[in-house]
């Protein structure tokens, strides 16, 4: 067992270390000493230095390298000591899009659970049916080593008698839909909740609704439970509704400009008008090879036109908005995972946390904003946070097409404190550069 430095901060485990000596390591160095603590992290560096996942469970050590994971990313390293520790630690934590938070709180929960105890002993709330469903599969992938533990989604759709006892271990659902199973179905007792995972936060705030439905969740649950909570960003709003959420928590920062990460180029692109921005997006796709792109376009009316242009010029596009009801959105996105379409345009909300590997560009055909009309920062770096994800490099080109979108890209470069560069698409040459 080699250990490099003994710091909180800086702890490095080394493969091939038994699981019970790390255990005891992380015991002795991480929680003897104190039991809250922050850190801040750079970002993008996904390092290398740290070699294996805490675990002592084989079936779930089997399912996190069956899903290609060897080595966990900055976020995973930092968070995992503190979920896994006994007695078990809050946390708060924030990391970039794509950079394995979700993995991390689906080990978490995985390892807490008692498979003999036929009862709900986690529970994750998430923003979105799409989302909740998202995190059931990492869950189905990482545990399929590992059946005794079972999963049951509380999302709308799912219909359950009143009175009946739900017997799975891992519960995940939407905030409406879980309060519901607590209180009008008595589905599970809130009482027996050892873990919850507020996932999300920031969408989850952006809900109406949402923010005083996971709080009352949160004030049903016993006092020894543990609670987690992750955002990728952290405005002022998200901060406080997480420390109503998580007493006495853990907290793992990010710096303002460590938002973005550095693996996603980012570039803007002058235009006229609608036809100069698809002529553009043409020039784009005549020049590199994209593997799979995100469109977000401000309305579902520009959506659907930009959709039917694509199409005529040969792209398979999908295209998604918020008026299809819920089982519609999610067969779009698993055609488009599936790559069975190469082009996903959508509007804002439900593409957000949507986890596609192999997304290699993401163009906001126009900004993001809020119903204010002012610049969306949030929304900017869940955009362009779909592509990037896991250490991968990714593409972002914003169209601006009027004084008010330029100051808009202006706003949200200083906001990241990050150089968001000009893209002429008639110099097909200087496309091409800025992909590879
Ligand atoms: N340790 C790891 N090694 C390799 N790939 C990983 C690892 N952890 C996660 N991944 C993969 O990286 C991608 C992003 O992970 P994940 O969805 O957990 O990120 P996230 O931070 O939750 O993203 P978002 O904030 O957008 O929801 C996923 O495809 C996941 O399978």
């Amino acid at each position: 067992m080699r250990l490099k430095n003994t710091c909180t901060k800086d702890l490095r485990l080394f493969l091939h270390a038994e699981p019970l000596q790390i255990l005891s390591i992380l015991r002795s160095t991480l929680f003897s000493s104190s039991r809250r603590f922050s850190m801040v992290f750079g970002s993008g560096d996904f390092g290398g230095h740290c070699q294996i996942l805490i675990h002592w469970k084989p079936q779930l050590l089997q399912g996190v390298y069956g899903m290609g994971f060897n080595r966990p990313s900055k976020i995973q390293e930092n968070a995992l000591p503190m979920m896994l520790a006994e007695p078990p630690q809050n946390l708060i934590a924030q990391s970039q899009s794509g950079t394995g938070k979700t993995a991390a709180f689906v080990l978490a929960m995985l390892s807490h659970v008692n498979p003999t105890n036929k009862w709900t002993q986690c529970l994750c709330i998430s923003p979105t049916y799409e989302l909740a469903l998202q995190t059931g599969k990492v869950v189905e992938q990482m545990g399929r080593f590992y059946p005794e533990v079972k999963l049951a989604y509380a999302v709308r759709g799912n219909k359950m008698e009143r009175g009946s006892k739900i017997q799975e271990q891992i519960v995940i659902g939407t905030p409406g839909t879980v309060l519901d199973w607590f209180l009008k179905l008595k589905l599970m007792d809130p009482k027996k909740i050892r873990v919850f995972v507020l996932d999300e936060a920031d969408v989850m705030i952006a809900t109406q609704g949402h923010q005083d439905q996971s709080i009352r969740i949160q004030r049903m649950l016993p006092k020894d439970c543990q609670m987690l909570l992750f955002s990728a960003t952290f405005e002022d709003s998200v901060w406080k509704f997480a420390e109503r959420i998580v007493p006495d928590p853990n907290v793992i920062k990010l710096k303002r400009e460590e938002e973005t990460l550095d693996t996603i180029k980012q570039y803007y692109v002058l235009c006229n008008n609608k036809e100069d921005k698809f002529s553009a997006l043409c020039n784009i796709y005549g020049a590199i090879t994209i593997a799979q792109a995100m469109i977000f376009c401000h309305t579902r009316k520009i959506a659907s036109w930009l959709a039917g242009q694509m199409s005529k010029e040969g792209h398979q596009v999908a295209l998604l908005s918020g008026e299809m009801v819920i089982e519609q959105r999610a067969a779009v996105i698993e055609r488009f995972r599936e790559g069975k379409e190469k082009v996903l345009i959508t509007t804002n909300v439900c593409a957000r946390g949507i986890d596609v590997e192999q997304v290699s560009v993401v163009i906001n055909f126009d900004l993001p904003l809020d119903k204010d009309g002012n610049p969306d920062n949030e929304t900017y770096l869940h955009r362009i946070g779909r592509t990037g994800r896991f250490g991968k490099r990714g593409l972002a080109i914003n169209m601006v097409d009027s004084d008010h979108s330029m100051d808009v890209l202006k706003a949200i470069e200083k906001h990241f404190n990050k150089k968001i560069l000009k893209l002429d698409t008639d110099d097909l040459d200087e496309i091409e550069k800025i992909a590879n």
